[in-house]
């Protein structure tokens, strides 16, 4: 598989449901000094939620930071009361939008074929999707963990081609890591993320598998980091908790450097 070396490490802070738009303010406001230089190293990545997502624009004008919406709906407008489309997070300025994260999955009913057809429409809007992935602990319990978790990069990836997927960023998050403080060890990380980039050579070809990025989900701290993102096949983190935090995100950020 080719080298890690030629994959730009990818750090992405998912806010979910967190931060007023003077909070998220304030929030980038902490992190432009520490993360000014880490640009050409590491690509960085703000995911607030939508309502902040314009004003974050204008703040973030020359820093280097990449906005991401965390859904889109797959539809670019119509009669979707609540709805938001991937169009309409482009003109924001997003490059990216996060589609099929668990939470999504297991509370707003999002299944494999939804989170295709999200990636499509985010591609469509010529941005980036970050797809995720990742199995419950009883999965994982009942060694189902590459099953469940190869049935869904297979959905989502659905329909699209080897030049699309080589852009696309995917990010295997367990379910169990996410929000416990119980993150995968390294090793668990690096198994599955190794099935992923196997399982994405056997549908495209070598080529894409070794550009396709795929970052770590769950539980990532400043403590955790470097040894996560050590990983030969760990091309960086989707970060909840401590990307509400500007020290722990940077220090994480900075990890990957
Ligand atoms: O869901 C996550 C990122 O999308 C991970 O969340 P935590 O970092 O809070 O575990």
């Amino acid at each position: 598989m080719a080298a890690s070396a030629r994959r730009r490490k990818i750090v992405a802070g998912n806010w979910k449901m967190n931060k007023t738009v003077p909070e998220a303010l304030a929030l980038v406001r902490e992190l432009r000094g520490p993360l000014s230089s880490v640009g050409d190293v590491v690509e960085v990545v703000l995911a607030p939620p939508f309502v902040a997502l314009q004003p974050l624009h204008v703040a973030l004008e020359g820093a280097p930071f990449q906005l991401a919406g965390q859904n889109c709906h797959w539809e670019a407008s119509g009669a979707f009361t609540g709805e938001v489309s991937a169009p309409m997070l482009a003109e924001l300025g997003c490059a990216y939008v996060i589609v099929g994260h668990s939470e999504r999955r297991q509370l707003f009913g999002e299944t494999d074929e939804t989170v295709n057809k999200k990636a499509r429409a985010v591609r469509d809007a010529k941005m980036t999707p970050i797809i995720c992935v990742g199995e419950t602990l009883v999965e994982r319990e009942s060694d189902r963990t590459l099953e469940v978790v190869e049935r869904q990069v297979r959905g989502a990836l659905a329909g699209f081609e080897a030049k699309e997927v080589a852009g696309f960023v995917l990010a295997y998050e367990p379910v169990w890591a996410i929000g416990t403080g119980r993150n995968a060890s390294s090793a668990q990380a690096q198994e599955v993320h190794a099935a992923i980039r196997g399982l994405v050579g056997r549908l495209y070809d070598g080529e894409t598998a070794g550009r396709v990025r795929i970052q770590y989900g769950g539980s990532v701290k400043p403590d955790n980091a470097a040894e996560l993102l050590g990983q030969p096949d760990v091309d960086g983190a989707l970060v909840g908790g401590a990307s509400l935090k500007a020290g722990d995100f940077a220090a994480i950020v900075k990890a990957a450097t």
